[in-house]
Protein backbone atom coordinates (compact mmCIF):
# COMPACT_ATOMS: atom_id res chain seq x y z
CA UNK A 1 0.00 0.00 0.00
CA UNK A 2 0.92 3.24 -0.59
CA UNK A 3 2.26 5.21 2.79
CA UNK A 4 2.41 8.64 2.18
CA UNK A 5 5.57 10.31 4.08
CA UNK A 6 4.03 12.49 6.46
CA UNK A 7 5.92 15.33 7.86
CA UNK A 8 9.10 14.09 7.24
CA UNK A 9 12.84 14.82 7.67
CA UNK A 10 12.41 17.28 10.35
CA UNK A 11 14.03 16.94 13.55
CA UNK A 12 13.15 20.53 14.99
CA UNK A 13 10.28 22.38 13.24
CA UNK A 14 9.41 23.61 9.82
CA UNK A 15 9.89 27.35 9.10
CA UNK A 16 8.34 28.34 5.91
CA UNK A 17 10.53 30.39 3.32
CA UNK A 18 11.05 33.35 4.60
CA UNK A 19 11.27 32.62 8.76
CA UNK A 20 14.49 31.18 10.56
CA UNK A 21 14.91 28.42 12.31
CA UNK A 22 14.20 28.16 16.01
CA UNK A 23 18.30 26.34 16.17
CA UNK A 24 20.57 28.47 18.47
CA UNK A 25 22.58 28.16 15.66
CA UNK A 26 20.66 30.07 13.50
CA UNK A 27 21.07 33.85 15.63
CA UNK A 28 24.50 34.01 13.30
CA UNK A 29 22.72 33.53 9.70
CA UNK A 30 20.16 36.35 11.63
CA UNK A 31 23.16 38.79 12.83
CA UNK A 32 24.64 38.46 8.99
CA UNK A 33 21.11 39.92 7.89
CA UNK A 34 20.26 42.73 10.45
CA UNK A 35 22.38 44.21 13.81
CA UNK A 36 19.46 45.04 15.05
CA UNK A 37 15.79 42.52 13.64
CA UNK A 38 14.92 39.97 16.00
CA UNK A 39 13.53 36.56 14.99
CA UNK A 40 10.51 36.11 13.80
CA UNK A 41 7.96 34.12 16.30
CA UNK A 42 6.61 30.62 15.14
CA UNK A 43 3.16 30.33 15.81
CA UNK A 44 2.23 26.41 16.61
CA UNK A 45 -1.13 25.90 15.97
CA UNK A 46 -2.93 23.93 17.92
CA UNK A 47 -6.90 24.78 17.62
CA UNK A 48 -7.78 21.21 15.98
CA UNK A 49 -6.17 19.37 18.47
CA UNK A 50 -6.43 21.13 21.94
CA UNK A 51 -9.34 23.39 20.04
CA UNK A 52 -11.66 20.69 19.36
CA UNK A 53 -10.97 18.50 22.16
CA UNK A 54 -13.71 19.98 24.59
CA UNK A 55 -15.93 21.35 22.39
CA UNK A 56 -18.70 18.72 20.44
CA UNK A 57 -17.25 16.22 18.14
CA UNK A 58 -17.07 17.41 15.02
CA UNK A 59 -16.91 15.06 11.91
CA UNK A 60 -13.57 14.22 10.36
CA UNK A 61 -14.50 16.42 6.78
CA UNK A 62 -14.90 19.58 9.38
CA UNK A 63 -12.02 19.10 10.88
CA UNK A 64 -10.22 18.36 7.84
CA UNK A 65 -11.84 21.16 6.60
CA UNK A 66 -10.00 23.33 9.42
CA UNK A 67 -7.04 22.78 8.63
CA UNK A 68 -6.69 22.87 5.09
CA UNK A 69 -8.07 26.18 5.88
CA UNK A 70 -5.30 27.03 8.66
CA UNK A 71 -2.77 26.02 6.42
CA UNK A 72 -3.98 26.85 2.45
CA UNK A 73 -5.69 30.05 3.40
CA UNK A 74 -4.18 31.44 6.59
CA UNK A 75 -0.45 30.59 5.47
CA UNK A 76 0.18 28.57 8.85
CA UNK A 77 3.29 26.08 9.01
CA UNK A 78 2.59 24.40 11.93
CA UNK A 79 -0.57 22.63 12.50
CA UNK A 80 -0.97 20.04 15.56
CA UNK A 81 -3.81 17.96 14.11
CA UNK A 82 -5.11 15.80 16.18
CA UNK A 83 -4.56 12.62 19.38
CA UNK A 84 -4.53 9.36 19.12
CA UNK A 85 -5.08 9.05 22.85
CA UNK A 86 -8.76 6.74 24.19
CA UNK A 87 -11.60 7.35 22.48
CA UNK A 88 -13.47 6.64 25.16
CA UNK A 89 -12.09 9.58 26.89
CA UNK A 90 -11.86 11.96 24.78
CA UNK A 91 -14.35 10.76 22.11
CA UNK A 92 -13.84 14.56 20.21
CA UNK A 93 -10.33 12.98 19.19
CA UNK A 94 -11.69 10.04 17.49
CA UNK A 95 -11.20 9.43 13.92
CA UNK A 96 -7.53 11.25 14.00
CA UNK A 97 -6.63 8.29 11.74
CA UNK A 98 -9.00 9.54 8.54
CA UNK A 99 -8.39 13.03 9.33
CA UNK A 100 -4.89 12.47 8.41
CA UNK A 101 -5.84 10.34 5.28
CA UNK A 102 -7.46 13.13 4.16
CA UNK A 103 -5.32 15.81 4.60
CA UNK A 104 -2.57 12.75 2.92
CA UNK A 105 -5.30 12.43 0.12
CA UNK A 106 -5.52 16.13 -0.48
CA UNK A 107 -2.85 18.29 0.46
CA UNK A 108 -0.30 18.57 -2.40
CA UNK A 109 2.99 17.54 -2.04
CA UNK A 110 4.76 20.50 -1.63
CA UNK A 111 2.76 21.67 1.18
CA UNK A 112 2.95 18.34 2.48
CA UNK A 113 6.83 18.78 2.76
CA UNK A 114 6.54 22.86 4.03
CA UNK A 115 3.80 22.51 6.95
CA UNK A 116 4.37 20.26 9.82
CA UNK A 117 1.40 17.88 11.14
CA UNK A 118 2.09 16.69 14.54
CA UNK A 119 -0.08 14.81 16.36
CA UNK A 120 -0.57 13.85 20.34
CA UNK A 121 0.70 10.28 21.44
CA UNK A 122 0.52 8.86 25.34
CA UNK A 123 2.13 5.68 24.75
CA UNK A 124 3.66 2.69 22.83
CA UNK A 125 0.17 1.20 22.12
CA UNK A 126 -0.80 4.84 20.93
CA UNK A 127 1.84 5.79 19.17
CA UNK A 128 1.74 2.42 16.43
CA UNK A 129 -1.74 3.82 15.55
CA UNK A 130 0.25 6.91 14.49
CA UNK A 131 2.76 5.25 13.12
CA UNK A 132 0.53 3.15 11.17
CA UNK A 133 -1.50 6.39 9.91
CA UNK A 134 1.84 7.51 8.69
CA UNK A 135 2.64 10.28 11.07
CA UNK A 136 6.41 10.97 11.84
CA UNK A 137 6.15 14.26 13.98
CA UNK A 138 4.86 13.49 17.50
CA UNK A 139 3.96 15.60 20.81
CA UNK A 140 4.52 13.78 24.43
CA UNK A 141 2.92 15.61 27.42
CA UNK A 142 3.53 14.99 31.03
CA UNK A 143 2.21 16.75 34.18
CA UNK A 144 4.31 18.39 36.45
CA UNK A 145 1.78 17.62 38.88
CA UNK A 146 0.88 14.08 40.20
CA UNK A 147 -3.31 14.99 40.34
CA UNK A 148 -3.30 16.09 37.15
CA UNK A 149 -1.35 13.35 35.76
CA UNK A 150 -3.67 10.83 37.04
CA UNK A 151 -6.63 12.32 35.84
CA UNK A 152 -5.33 12.96 32.83
CA UNK A 153 -3.41 9.92 31.60
CA UNK A 154 -4.06 7.83 34.66
CA UNK A 155 -0.66 7.01 35.72
CA UNK A 156 1.86 9.30 37.96
CA UNK A 157 4.24 11.78 36.61
CA UNK A 158 7.10 9.37 36.50
CA UNK A 159 5.04 6.32 35.00
CA UNK A 160 4.31 8.86 32.52
CA UNK A 161 8.07 9.43 32.16
CA UNK A 162 8.73 6.19 31.69
CA UNK A 163 5.80 6.02 28.67
CA UNK A 164 7.36 8.92 26.84
CA UNK A 165 10.74 6.96 27.00
CA UNK A 166 9.14 3.78 25.70
CA UNK A 167 8.06 5.89 22.79
CA UNK A 168 11.25 7.09 21.95
CA UNK A 169 12.68 3.57 22.21
CA UNK A 170 10.30 2.55 20.05
CA UNK A 171 10.88 5.38 17.31
CA UNK A 172 14.77 3.84 17.42
CA UNK A 173 13.69 0.73 15.76
CA UNK A 174 12.47 2.29 13.13
CA UNK A 175 14.58 2.27 9.88
CA UNK A 176 14.39 6.10 9.09
CA UNK A 177 14.62 6.92 12.65
CA UNK A 178 15.90 10.55 11.56
CA UNK A 179 13.15 11.23 9.79
CA UNK A 180 10.79 11.58 13.25
CA UNK A 181 10.61 14.51 15.91
CA UNK A 182 8.97 14.54 19.04
CA UNK A 183 7.78 17.77 20.99
CA UNK A 184 7.19 17.72 24.40
CA UNK A 185 5.01 19.14 26.72
CA UNK A 186 4.38 20.17 30.53
CA UNK A 187 1.22 20.63 31.49
CA UNK A 188 -0.17 22.82 34.54
CA UNK A 189 3.13 24.77 35.39
CA UNK A 190 1.82 27.39 37.35
CA UNK A 191 -0.96 25.99 39.19
CA UNK A 192 -2.73 22.51 39.22
CA UNK A 193 -6.79 21.77 39.39
CA UNK A 194 -6.18 19.45 42.48
CA UNK A 195 -2.61 19.88 43.66
CA UNK A 196 -2.99 23.83 43.80
CA UNK A 197 0.39 25.75 42.90
CA UNK A 198 3.19 24.66 41.47
CA UNK A 199 6.71 24.83 42.21
CA UNK A 200 9.19 26.36 39.02
CA UNK A 201 11.92 23.66 40.27
CA UNK A 202 9.15 21.14 39.77
CA UNK A 203 8.66 22.08 36.01
CA UNK A 204 12.13 22.40 35.67
CA UNK A 205 12.84 18.54 36.94
CA UNK A 206 9.92 17.18 34.33
CA UNK A 207 11.11 19.57 31.25
CA UNK A 208 14.46 18.36 32.27
CA UNK A 209 13.84 14.97 31.78
CA UNK A 210 11.47 15.49 28.47
CA UNK A 211 14.90 17.07 27.18
CA UNK A 212 17.24 14.43 27.74
CA UNK A 213 15.03 11.83 26.68
CA UNK A 214 15.46 13.60 23.17
CA UNK A 215 12.43 16.21 22.67
CA UNK A 216 14.22 18.65 20.29
CA UNK A 217 11.96 21.73 22.57
CA UNK A 218 9.23 21.58 25.22
CA UNK A 219 6.14 23.46 25.46
CA UNK A 220 5.63 24.82 28.55
CA UNK A 221 1.74 24.88 29.50
CA UNK A 222 -0.76 26.97 31.53
CA UNK A 223 -3.27 24.47 31.46
CA UNK A 224 -5.62 26.51 33.80
CA UNK A 225 -4.53 29.95 32.13
CA UNK A 226 -4.07 31.56 35.74
CA UNK A 227 -0.87 32.46 35.34
CA UNK A 228 0.35 36.59 35.58
CA UNK A 229 3.83 37.69 33.71
CA UNK A 230 5.07 37.74 37.47
CA UNK A 231 4.12 34.09 37.14
CA UNK A 232 6.40 33.57 33.69
CA UNK A 233 9.92 35.43 35.11
CA UNK A 234 9.60 33.28 37.90
CA UNK A 235 9.50 29.83 35.81
CA UNK A 236 11.51 31.28 32.80
CA UNK A 237 14.25 32.18 36.07
CA UNK A 238 14.51 28.76 37.18
CA UNK A 239 15.04 27.04 33.70
CA UNK A 240 17.41 29.57 32.43
CA UNK A 241 19.01 30.40 35.45
CA UNK A 242 20.19 26.32 36.55
CA UNK A 243 21.00 24.99 32.67
CA UNK A 244 22.94 26.41 29.40
CA UNK A 245 20.35 25.53 27.27
CA UNK A 246 18.99 28.42 25.32
CA UNK A 247 15.32 29.56 25.08
CA UNK A 248 15.30 27.83 21.82
CA UNK A 249 14.26 24.60 23.50
CA UNK A 250 11.39 26.17 25.21
CA UNK A 251 8.00 27.15 23.57
CA UNK A 252 4.90 28.87 25.73
CA UNK A 253 1.39 27.28 25.56
CA UNK A 254 -1.08 29.52 27.38
CA UNK A 255 -4.84 29.15 28.11
CA UNK A 256 -6.66 32.49 28.14
CA UNK A 257 -8.86 31.65 31.22
CA UNK A 258 -8.03 35.08 33.36
CA UNK A 259 -7.25 37.01 30.11
CA UNK A 260 -3.41 37.36 30.45
CA UNK A 261 -2.04 34.94 28.12
CA UNK A 262 -0.93 38.08 25.57
CA UNK A 263 0.68 39.51 28.18
CA UNK A 264 2.34 36.39 29.48
CA UNK A 265 3.96 35.71 25.60
CA UNK A 266 4.68 39.29 25.60
CA UNK A 267 6.83 38.81 28.73
CA UNK A 268 8.05 35.25 27.33
CA UNK A 269 9.24 36.53 23.89
CA UNK A 270 10.66 40.35 24.47
CA UNK A 271 12.11 39.46 28.12
CA UNK A 272 12.98 35.78 27.69
CA UNK A 273 13.87 35.43 23.61
CA UNK A 274 11.31 32.42 23.00
CA UNK A 275 10.40 32.34 19.67
CA UNK A 276 7.56 29.44 19.43
CA UNK A 277 3.90 30.40 20.56
CA UNK A 278 0.84 27.87 20.84
CA UNK A 279 -2.17 29.44 20.17
CA UNK A 280 -5.31 28.39 18.80
CA UNK A 281 -7.76 29.55 16.12
CA UNK A 282 -10.79 31.59 17.34
CA UNK A 283 -9.71 31.23 20.66
CA UNK A 284 -10.89 27.67 20.80
CA UNK A 285 -9.93 25.21 23.44
CA UNK A 286 -9.52 23.86 27.13
CA UNK A 287 -8.40 20.39 28.85
CA UNK A 288 -11.24 17.65 29.79
CA UNK A 289 -9.51 16.78 32.59
CA UNK A 290 -8.73 20.28 34.02
CA UNK A 291 -11.91 22.32 35.45
CA UNK A 292 -11.96 25.83 34.85
CA UNK A 293 -9.87 25.59 31.77
CA UNK A 294 -11.29 27.65 29.03
CA UNK A 295 -9.43 27.99 25.56
CA UNK A 296 -5.92 28.29 24.60
CA UNK A 297 -4.50 32.18 23.71
CA UNK A 298 -6.71 32.63 20.26
CA UNK A 299 -3.85 32.43 17.07
CA UNK A 300 -5.51 36.39 15.76
CA UNK A 301 -4.57 37.54 19.27
CA UNK A 302 -0.98 36.09 18.97
CA UNK A 303 -0.82 37.05 15.39
CA UNK A 304 -2.19 41.14 15.81
CA UNK A 305 0.27 41.09 18.43
CA UNK A 306 3.66 39.92 16.56
CA UNK A 307 2.47 42.11 13.74
CA UNK A 308 2.74 45.30 15.93
CA UNK A 309 5.98 43.52 17.15
CA UNK A 310 7.69 43.42 13.38
CA UNK A 311 8.10 39.69 14.66
CA UNK A 312 5.27 37.63 12.75
CA UNK A 313 6.01 34.93 10.50
CA UNK A 314 5.87 36.45 6.90
CA UNK A 315 2.99 34.75 4.59
CA UNK A 316 0.55 34.50 8.09
CA UNK A 317 -2.79 35.86 7.13
CA UNK A 318 -4.86 37.77 10.19
CA UNK A 319 -7.84 38.49 8.04
CA UNK A 320 -8.09 34.89 6.72
CA UNK A 321 -7.51 33.81 10.42
CA UNK A 322 -9.94 35.69 11.63
CA UNK A 323 -12.73 34.45 9.20
CA UNK A 324 -11.52 30.99 9.97
CA UNK A 325 -12.27 31.82 13.68
CA UNK A 326 -15.36 33.09 13.08
CA UNK A 327 -16.43 30.09 10.78
CA UNK A 328 -15.49 27.65 13.20
CA UNK A 329 -16.93 29.16 16.30
CA UNK A 330 -20.08 29.57 14.40
CA UNK A 331 -20.28 25.66 14.47
CA UNK A 332 -20.67 25.70 18.39
CA UNK A 333 -23.52 28.66 17.96
CA UNK A 334 -20.78 31.53 19.08
CA UNK A 335 -18.62 34.40 17.90
CA UNK A 336 -15.10 33.80 17.48
CA UNK A 337 -13.23 34.72 20.89
CA UNK A 338 -10.81 36.52 19.85
CA UNK A 339 -10.45 40.16 20.67
CA UNK A 340 -8.35 41.39 17.51
CA UNK A 341 -10.59 39.07 15.13
CA UNK A 342 -13.89 40.58 16.94
CA UNK A 343 -12.58 44.02 15.92
CA UNK A 344 -11.48 43.54 12.86
CA UNK A 345 -14.99 42.20 12.30
CA UNK A 346 -16.85 45.24 13.42
CA UNK A 347 -14.30 47.59 11.56
CA UNK A 348 -14.77 45.50 7.90
CA UNK A 349 -18.68 45.94 8.72
CA UNK A 350 -18.35 49.29 9.19
CA UNK A 351 -16.36 50.03 6.35
CA UNK A 352 -18.83 47.84 3.71
CA UNK A 353 -21.32 50.31 5.37
C1 LIG B 1 -3.47 8.04 28.34
C2 LIG B 1 -4.57 7.12 27.92
C3 LIG B 1 -4.57 6.97 26.42
C4 LIG B 1 -4.34 5.76 28.60
O1 LIG B 1 -5.31 4.93 28.19
P1 LIG B 1 -4.97 3.60 27.40
O2 LIG B 1 -3.65 3.65 26.71
O3 LIG B 1 -6.11 3.37 26.53
O4 LIG B 1 -4.78 2.65 28.56
P2 LIG B 1 -5.59 1.32 28.73
O5 LIG B 1 -6.85 1.29 27.93
O6 LIG B 1 -4.63 0.22 28.51
O7 LIG B 1 -6.05 1.46 30.18
C5 LIG B 1 -5.37 0.85 31.21
C6 LIG B 1 -6.21 1.03 32.44
O8 LIG B 1 -6.05 2.35 32.92
C7 LIG B 1 -7.30 2.99 32.97
N1 LIG B 1 -7.13 4.37 32.59
C8 LIG B 1 -6.64 4.81 31.44
N2 LIG B 1 -6.65 6.13 31.43
C9 LIG B 1 -7.16 6.53 32.61
C10 LIG B 1 -7.42 7.79 33.19
N3 LIG B 1 -7.13 8.90 32.50
N4 LIG B 1 -7.96 7.81 34.43
C11 LIG B 1 -8.25 6.70 35.09
N5 LIG B 1 -8.00 5.47 34.60
C12 LIG B 1 -7.47 5.39 33.36
C13 LIG B 1 -8.18 2.26 32.00
O9 LIG B 1 -9.56 2.43 32.31
C14 LIG B 1 -7.69 0.84 32.19
O10 LIG B 1 -8.25 0.27 33.36
P3 LIG B 1 -9.07 -1.11 33.24
O11 LIG B 1 -10.24 -0.82 32.34
O12 LIG B 1 -8.11 -2.09 32.63
O13 LIG B 1 -9.45 -1.40 34.66
C15 LIG B 1 -5.94 7.64 28.35
O14 LIG B 1 -5.90 7.90 29.72
C16 LIG B 1 -6.33 8.92 27.65
O15 LIG B 1 -6.72 8.90 26.49
N6 LIG B 1 -6.29 10.04 28.35
C17 LIG B 1 -6.64 11.31 27.76
C18 LIG B 1 -5.40 12.04 27.34
C19 LIG B 1 -5.75 13.34 26.65
O16 LIG B 1 -5.95 13.39 25.44
N7 LIG B 1 -5.80 14.43 27.40
C20 LIG B 1 -6.01 15.75 26.88
C21 LIG B 1 -4.77 16.25 26.21
S1 LIG B 1 -3.51 16.81 27.33
C22 LIG B 1 -3.73 18.44 27.36
O17 LIG B 1 -4.73 18.88 26.89
C23 LIG B 1 -2.64 19.31 27.90
C24 LIG B 1 -1.83 20.00 26.79
C25 LIG B 1 -0.94 19.00 26.07
O18 LIG B 1 -2.69 20.56 25.81
C26 LIG B 1 -0.95 21.13 27.36
C27 LIG B 1 -1.65 22.03 28.36
O19 LIG B 1 -2.59 22.77 27.99
O20 LIG B 1 -1.26 21.99 29.51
Amino acid sequence: MYKLTWCLRHSRPVFGRNSVSNNPGSRHQLSNFSLTAKKPVQIVEVGPRDGLQTERPLPVEDRTELIRRLVLDAGLHKVEVGSFVSEKRVPQMAQTEQVIARLQATLSTSVQKHVTFPVLVPNEKHLERALNAGCQDFAVFVSSTEGFSQRNLGCSVSESLEKVDTIFRRLEQEPNRDAFSVRGYVSCIFMCPFDGDVSPAHVRQVASALLEMGCYEVSLGDTLGMGTPAHVRRLLDELFGHETRTAGKYAVHFHDTYGMAVANILCAIEEYDICVVDSSVGGLGGCPFAPGSTGNVATEDVLYLLQGLERAERGVDLMKLTNIGAWINAKFGRETRSKAALALLRKQRSDEG
